[in-house]
């Protein structure tokens, strides 16, 4: 199950993330926002990091104008690794290395078609499982 929340800047981009995890099957769960009204990203960041951290869903996708509000609300939220990707080797890169729970994009920088395979790419990579990453996850931890 996968969380997905925005604010209003990225209300249209997660409709389209939807659309398509509608086409592939693929169960989620929509904290909001549900319409392009202002509203404020770090409450739609906390609805879907504690999702994620009490396990109810298996990862996060968030988005705002930017990526870079939700992420660093998300981040604030002890167990998330929220990371902002705004292209595939990034999206692989930290589902293998940082094992990252929660994906972040700016619908205001990407383009759904881009948007759509850094989703895809982040959902399909497994973490490396490596102890090198394992120390380093353990580290931020705290
Ligand atoms: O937090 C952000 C900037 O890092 C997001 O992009 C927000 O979506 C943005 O700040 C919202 O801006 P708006 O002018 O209120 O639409």
């Amino acid at each position: 199950m996968i969380a997905i929340g925005c604010d209003h800047g990225g209300y249209l981009l997660k409709q389209e993330i939807i659309k398509y995890f509608e086409e592939k099957g693929i169960s989620y769960q929509d904290f909001g926002c549900y319409d392009e009204q202002s509203v404020d990203y770090p409450l739609y960041a906390r609805k879907v990091a504690d999702a994620v951290v009490s396990k109810q869903c298996d990862k996060g996708i968030l988005i705002c104008g930017t990526g870079i509000g939700i992420s660093i609300a998300a981040n604030k939220v002890q167990g998330i690794r929220a990371a902002l990707c705004h292209d595939c080797f990034s999206a692989e890169a930290t589902r293998e290395h940082n094992d990252a729970n929660v994906l972040a994009m700016g619908a205001r920088v990407v383009g759904a078609g881009l948007a759509l395979k850094i989703v895809d790419t982040f959902l399909n990579t497994e973490f490396s499982n490596d102890e090198r990453h394992k120390r380093r996850i353990h580290l931020i931890e705290g």
